[in-house]
């Protein structure tokens, strides 16, 4: 039930209008009984009762008055039943809109790890699949719930009106059809929590295989990803007919017992009706009601089944909702300082669930000072990196900026004061200018081509059909790879933060591209502190200090003449990259 206040506080804003279309569907479903009851005045008056003959054409104007009646009430509850539902769908569209907005936010705000532990085809089944499902269960199960409800509870208060005693005995059907409702329910619901989730697999798996569709072509995997993707369509077709088939298990004993309403009428009424105990529109009354009692006993297992299908959503949706990251920015920074760019490891080992990724690494770096971080594959380079912006938090020691803990810095403002380029780069369906300027919308045009030719794309991006106007596609599609790492470094300068982290951002570019952007890099018009990762000397040779990590430990630190002189693991990867040249020919001091 915890779900359903969640719903209600949600609804805040909407709640009157959500409201009053529950009261409206009470009342339009009670004036359902209204023209059974002027159908029985009818019958009683005017068709069988003593005086009918007489009636019809003394009281005229009472029959025709009925008729009216009749056709009023239907008029009646039919414009009341529009308002009603555009009662519904207006609050619950609303309520979604906001919960929509509020759950985008939501995980938008979660940390690193967050995104780890969730398949995108989840969240996405979240956001769009599960939130309709939410909305619809507001608009027409509630409605339907309410209806069937009022309808029922309308029927047998009239009923009761009428006679008692019949009544009960139609009634003595109710408790059997509860009790095999309930078993239904209790099988059904872990059914529909599986189906969720086989759905879920299902998304994820299509959004993978979309997103990696060129990797499947580049290995020729179209049939292995056509069988993965049809194993999950048939896990979830099979979830779905089993869930849809249990209740055919149930079916007929509640369709039975739904039929069974018309035969205790037929023998208890018609007995009655002989008996004089009810009048024949008596009879005739509780023969046109019969479908409220049976008709919601008939409905109870989709009813049940929707209802499931909800709980099921709704458990997601609140499980988004109430998702506290570990490291969240609370957007307070009111005004952003601009660091002076000092990074201290001090004694920092991390850990991603059980494995230690870093090993107690201590290193410092001055403000303005380039720094390139150097280490096999998996050896933490990248993780490293991502403790200074705080993407995740040290499981032991502490990570200084300016020499304050960055666990208690503004995260807006330390964040806002590191410009990234990440190794796996992501550029956005837009332009290339707003790709370039996507850290800084106001960025003037002449400033986006500055930074573009500081990272040398502005070349190859005037010779595109709409130069800076040409539209990349999703994730840069239409550009190489090398092309996609140029606009994510001019993306990372523009923003001329005094912190610079290049993960492996030259890998894909020529020597000579190379060369240009190191120029750049150490003519940047703004003071800034650089971390430079790569794997080629050429690109670490020019920097301050080398940082060597090896499986998580800090391993060698220096100039690249100290290092080379250390004959180490910086040397070997210097001799590899520089086949031909002897290792005697390499002089103390790095040169050739
Ligand atoms: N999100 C993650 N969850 C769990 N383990 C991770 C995660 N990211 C990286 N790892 C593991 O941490 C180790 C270090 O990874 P990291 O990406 O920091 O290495 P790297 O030196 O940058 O490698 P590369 O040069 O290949 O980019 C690897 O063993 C990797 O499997």
């Amino acid at each position: 039930m915890f779900e359903l206040k969640w719903l209600w506080q949600n609804l805040e804003g909407d709640r009157t209008r959500y409201v009053t279309a529950l009261f409206l569907s009470v009342v339009c479903s009670s004036l359902t009984i209204v023209n059974p009851y002027i159908g029985q005045r009818i019958v009683d008056t005017f068709i069988t009762g003593d005086n009918a003959l007489q009636n019809l054409t003394q009281e005229r104007g009472l029959l025709i008055m009925l008729c009216l009646g009749m056709i009023a009430f239907s008029l009646l509850r039919t414009g009341l039943s529009y308002v009603t539902t555009m009662q519904y769908e207006q609050s619950s569209q609303n309520m979604m809109y906001r919960i929509r907005i509020f759950l985008y936010n939501k995980i938008q705000g979660q940390d690193m790890k967050y995104y780890d532990h969730n398949r995108t085809g989840d969240l996405m089944t979240k956001m769009t699949g599960d939130l309709d499902m939410v909305r619809h269960s507001m608009a027409w199960i509630i409605k339907t719930i309410i209806e069937s409800l009022t309808i029922f509870v309308a029927a047998v208060i009239y009923f009761f009106t009428i006679d008692v005693e019949l009544t009960l005995w139609l009634l003595i059907l109710s408790p059997p059809i509860f009790v095999v409702a309930y078993i239904f329910a209790k099988r059904v619901r872990p059914m529909y929590v599986d189906l969720r989730e086989r759905l879920s697999q299902l998304n994820s798996t299509t959004q993978e295989n979309i997103a990696g569709n060129r990797v499947v072509k580049a290995f020729a995997r179209e049939e292995y990803e056509i069988e993965k993707f049809t194993d999950k369509n048939i896990n979830y077709s099979k979830a779905n007919k089993t869930a849809a088939l249990v209740w055919l298990d149930y079916f007929p004993y509640l369709e039975t017992f739904a039929q069974a309403f018309n035969v205790i009428l037929m023998l208890a009424g018609g007995i009655f009706v002989m008996k004089g105990r009810i009048t024949f529109g008596e009879f005739s009354a509780f023969s046109s009601l019969i479908w409220a009692i049976s008709n919601p006993m008939r409905n109870i297992g989709i009813i049940i089944n929707d209802i499931q299908r909800f709980f099921a959503s709704l458990t997601k949706i609140v499980e988004i909702y109430y998702a506290r990251p570990n490291i969240a920015n609370e957007h307070n920074a009111v005004e952003k300082r601009r660091y002076e760019g000092r990074i201290a490891f001090d004694h920092v080992s991390f850990k991603y669930e059980s494995a230690t990724v870093l090993d107690d690494v201590s290193f410092t770096i001055k403000p303005g000072e380039t720094v390139a971080i150097m280490g096999s594959t998996g050896s933490g380079k990248t993780t490293l990196v991502n403790l200074i912006p705080r993407f995740y938090d040290v499981t032991k020691g502490q990570v200084l900026v300016d020499g304050v803990d960055v666990r208690k810095l503004e995260l807006d403002e330390l964040r806002g004061n590191i410009g990234v380029a990440t190794q796996d780069v992501l550029l956005f369906s837009d332009t290339i200018d707003g790709n370039v300027a996507f850290g800084d919308p106001d960025l003037p045009e002449e400033k986006t081509e500055e930074y573009a030719q500081l990272a040398a794309a502005h070349e190859f991006i005037t010779k595109m059909p709409e130069g800076y106007d040409t539209i990349v596609g999703e994730r840069g599609v239409g550009l190489s790879g090398g092309q996609k790492q140029r606009i994510a470094l001019a993306r990372a300068m523009a923003v001329r933060r005094p912190i610079l982290i290049l993960d492996d951002t030259t890998s894909a570019v020529d020597l000579e591209t190379e060369e240009h952007i190191q120029k750049s890099l150490n003519e940047l018009d703004y003071p800034c502190t650089k971390i430079i990762i790569a794997q080629r000397v050429s690109t670490t040779a020019k920097a301050d200090r080398i940082l060597i990590l090896d499986n998580g430990r800090l391993i060698e630190e220096g100039t690249h003449a100290e290092l080379l002189a250390k004959r180490g693991y910086y040397y070997d990867v210097f001799m590899l990259q520089n086949e031909g040249i002897g290792r005697g020919q390499v002089t103390e001091h790095g040169q050739k």
